[in-house]
């Protein structure tokens, strides 16, 4: 981007998350400890951690889900809370199976539109999208782990924001599924937004994301490239082991 001297502020910090030692305990746990790290557009930015790490914390906080123990998260050079239509800006996928049952998806991204000042036709739009347009008046009740996914993308989708977060999204998705969600991401960043992905598939992960942040026990691990970890080791999974081995909580039982 041409940055000239008289852009204003807000069009500098479009479409980027911005975390400033960001800090969130609960109790004794250190869930995010003192994060730091931008998110920018244009390539899908991959966040890799193990369990417990505090992926999902530091998405939850980005979304002002959760107040920060201290430091901040950003979008676009605000807080959450201070965006007067986040929907706009910010759109996330963390929890797919938070959804009401009894609605139909199309009620159920109806009510969030209007809620957000979006009209009717672009429900339409992201029920087609996701490729739900068929079942959008069926209740979301008997829906498979992976509509489920895509109806969360859907709701993320709803206001055309700028910023995007998935948390694990090919969840319980099948191969074709995996692959859509593959190219979903690939597509939205070349279109110039900005995207946070979570996943434990570093296959997946390499494939999608271009640049990748590691987080262990809260804290940053490493910020690279793709390229620069695949240059280094033999594979992404080869550099996530390696630059994770001393941060893994909850081992695997031998
Ligand atoms: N509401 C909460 N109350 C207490 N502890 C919490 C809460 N939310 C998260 N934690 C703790 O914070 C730490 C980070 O959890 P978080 O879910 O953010 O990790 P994660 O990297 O998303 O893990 P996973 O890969 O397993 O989804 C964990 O130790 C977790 O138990």
């Amino acid at each position: 981007m041409v940055r000239r001297a008289d852009d204003p502020p807000s069009r500098i910090l479009y479409r980027v998350i911005e975390l400033q030692r960001l800090t969130k305990r609960y109790g004794d746990t250190l869930a995010v400890d003192e994060l730091s790290f931008t998110v920018q557009p244009g390539h899908v930015t991959g966040f890799l951690g193990p369990n417990g790490a505090g992926k999902s914390t530091t998405m939850r906080l980005i979304l002002g889900l959760d107040a920060p123990t201290s430091g901040q998260a950003l979008v676009n050079g605000r807080r959450y809370t201070s965006i007067s239509r986040p929907m706009r800006e910010v759109g996330a996928l963390l929890d797919a199976s938070a959804v009401h049952g009894g609605r139909t998806a199309y009620n159920h991204l109806l009510c969030l539109a209007r809620t957000n000042g979006i009209g009717p036709m672009r429900v339409a739009e992201v029920l087609e999208q996701v490729g739900l347009a068929g079942v959008a008046r069926k209740r979301v009740g008997g829906f498979s782990l992976g509509m489920k996914q895509r109806l969360g993308i859907a709701s993320a989708l709803l206001g055309d924001p700028g910023v995007l977060m998935f948390d694990e999204p090919v969840n319980g998705l099948d191969p074709d599924g995996v692959r859509w969600i593959r190219d979903l991401m690939r597509s939205l960043a070349a279109e110039g937004r900005t995207i946070l992905l979570s996943s434990h598939l570093m296959s997946e992960m390499a494939l999608t994301a271009e640049r990748i942040v590691i987080v262990g026990r809260g804290k940053l691990i490493a910020e690279a490239t793709v390229a620069e970890l695949t240059a280094r080791y033999p594979s992404l999974e080869d550099a996530y082991m390696a630059l994770t081995a001393n941060s893994v909580q909850y081992g695997a039982a031998r």
